[in-house]
């Protein structure tokens, strides 16, 4: 199992780290532009395997593709990061360009490769490798759910005063400050709902710090944040490599599923070695229709930005 990982900045090499400590792959192939960064980052992490315990074998590259051929799968998280203040929106001029043409190359090399985007505005950048490869639309996932369902759980975890792994939760919806859905309603502690334990007013204050999770931790670290990011990749790597028929909510391409059409945006979907195996669709109270329809209305205005025809 080979895993392409392009940009070998914070995320990417988080990512990197935690796919190697999970031990699943053969072969981790960091590539960056920044000249001998990946080398660096790949030999860094190499030098934690017998520390660490694993025996993927990591390395780098500054932009040659060909070190890349025959990738099963390939994250993107190349390009810039926000800064205190910024949306994830206002990336959209530089990171486009980047994302669609890495992803190009990607293809080139390994035209049966199962890609992740990561870069952001993710749904937007996820629509885009959409609309500029010929890859099948199982094979494109974009990464911010399973994300926000970690900081979901987190803060619910942190209410409750218990192991985050006590808890269960899922957030679909825009990957954006204002476009998360968190359905508090199906979030549960051991199978009963948290409405058991927490009130309306706190449940609320959980569900506002999720979605700005992102813009949280960039304001405190300067930079967004790449541990959770990088582990939350590595899931969705892993569900795939092991065909684990595992449920993330993912950015996927929807055709009419949630009376949605021609746009990515967070949905629970089963992750398998075929990608997205499957998009589920669960009910939702017509409040939580109106907070994803609002939500797509969101997305797609980004993505009213894309020059497709470039
Ligand atoms: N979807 C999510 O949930 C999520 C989470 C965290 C970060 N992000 C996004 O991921 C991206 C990366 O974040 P980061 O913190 O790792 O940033 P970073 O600056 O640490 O790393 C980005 C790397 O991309 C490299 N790069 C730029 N252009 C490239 C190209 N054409 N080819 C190869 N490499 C290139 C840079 O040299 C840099 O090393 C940002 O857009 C950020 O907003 C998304
Ligand atoms: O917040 C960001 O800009 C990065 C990422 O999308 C995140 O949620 O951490």
């Amino acid at each position: 199992m080979k895993v392409t990982i392009v940009g070998a900045g914070a995320v990417g090499a988080s990512c990197a780290e935690y796919v190697a400590i999970k031990n699943f792959a053969s072969e981790v192939v960091l590539i960056d532009i920044k000249e001998d960064y990946a080398e660096g980052k790949a030999m860094d992490l190499m030098q934690t395997a017998s520390l660490m315990g694993f025996d993927t074998k990591i390395t780098g590259s500054t932009n040659d593709y060909t070190k890349t051929a025959n990738s099963d799968i390939a994250v993107i998280t190349s390009g810039i990061p926000r800064k205190p203040g910024m949306t994830r929106e206002e990336l959209i001029g530089i990171n486009a360009d980047i994302v669609k043409s890495v992803a190009s190359s990607l293809i080139e090399h390994s035209p049966n490769v199962t890609i992740i985007v990561v870069s952001n505005p993710m749904d937007t950048m996820t629509y885009l490798v959409h609309k500029t490869t010929n890859l099948p639309k199982n094979r494109i996932i974009g990464m911010g759910g399973a994300l926000d369902s970690a900081r979901f759980k987190y803060r619910i975890s942190e209410a409750l005063e218990c192991p985050a792994s006590d808890v269960d939760g899922m957030v679909i919806g825009g990957h954006s400050d204002t476009g998360m859905v968190p359905l508090a309603r199906l979030a549960t502690r051991n199978s009963v709902p948290i409405s058991a334990f927490l009130s309306e007013e706190r449940i609320s204050q959980i569900t506002e710090d999720t979605k700005v999770g992102g813009a949280t931790l960039t304001k405190m670290l300067g930079t967004s944040a790449w541990y959770a990011p990088g582990a939350a990749v590595s899931s969705l790597v892993q569900a795939i490599a092991c065909d684990q028929k595992k449920m993330f909510p993912c950015s996927a391409l929807l055709e009419g599923e949630y009376g949605l059409n021609d746009l990515c945006i967070g949905v629970p979907v089963i992750l398998g070695k075929d990608g997205i195996e499957k998009i589920v669709e669960i009910e939702l109270t017509d409040a939580e229709k109106a907070k994803m329809k609002e939500s797509s209305e969101g997305v797609s205005k980004t993505n009213g930005l894309l020059d497709l025809k470039k």
